[in-house]
């Protein structure tokens, strides 16, 4: 696998007429995200598209709920044949262990991803307004070893706290982060940052990069260039 291979886009546009637009222009990527803004506004028309095109999709609908809902969100969400599924580690153990055992039986099930600590969030609100008493890295790791423990594939984390989540949770847990910006783009919502070949240096398996290239002015460039930094890491 190529470095740019590690990269995930996410199609974060309101209609489909837009998101095929993206895979149009960026025929190089292989990897797509479909979000909450495409799903909600579109459905899952998108994930049949990506298939017909050969191209791996991540489906991020970040379930949080019950249990019983979680798990068959999760058997819902395995019939589009995607490779990719996040849902939240604060749903908790059992929800965690009941969505890996509701896709066990199926012949290629998605790798299910535990979201830890949104890379919007920053220590500040973690503490003020969640009242978390934890170190936001702690928190993040003890999310992370706690899907580990209920049977999950991996997990979504910042760059900032991808080092320390490979280092405990070992080579074969899938990391993904999220929180990717090249030097030259800007931050915008995202709080814990780190460039492409920072994050991957890290020890990521995959990046998620989408703004810097799907909101630039011309978005093959950016794409691009940001394939051209990782080339040699
Ligand atoms: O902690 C998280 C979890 C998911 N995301 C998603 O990743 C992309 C990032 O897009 P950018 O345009 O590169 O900011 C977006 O779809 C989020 O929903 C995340 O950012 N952080």
């Amino acid at each position: 696998m190529t470095n740019s291979d590690r990269i995930i886009v996410p199609l974060d546009v309101p209609d489909l007429e837009q998101a095929i637009a993206l895979l149009d222009l960026l025929p190089e990527v292989n990897f797509w995200k479909v979000g909450l803004e495409l799903f909600v506004s579109s459905g899952a028309e998108i994930l049949g598209i990506l298939q017909e095109r050969q191209k791996k999709s991540f489906l991020d609908l970040k379930f949080h709920d019950i249990p019983n809902t979680v798990a068959g969100a999760c058997r819902s969400a395995s019939r589009y044949q995607v490779d990719l599924l996040t849902l939240h580690a604060t749903a908790g153990r059992q929800a965690l262990t009941a969505a890996k055992g509701a896709i066990s039986d199926l012949l290629s099930p998605p790798k299910l991803l535990a979201i830890t600590v949104l890379t919007s969030l920053n220590a500040r609100e973690l503490a003020l307004d969640l009242k978390i008493p934890l170190e936001l890295s702690e928190y993040a790791l003890n999310l992370a070893l706690l899907g580990k423990e209920s049977g999950i594939d991996g997990a979504v984390c910042s760059p900032q706290e991808v080092a320390q989540l490979r280092r405990v949770c070992g080579e074969d847990f899938l990391l993904v982060c999220p929180g990717v910006r090249p030097s030259w783009s800007i931050k915008g919502d995202q709080s814990r940052v780190m460039t492409p070949a920072q994050a991957l240096k890290a020890g990521a398996d995959y990046l998620v990069i989408g703004r810097p290239i799907t909101g630039a002015e011309e978005p093959k460039v950016a794409w691009t260039k940001i394939c051209h930094e990782l080339a040699d890491i």
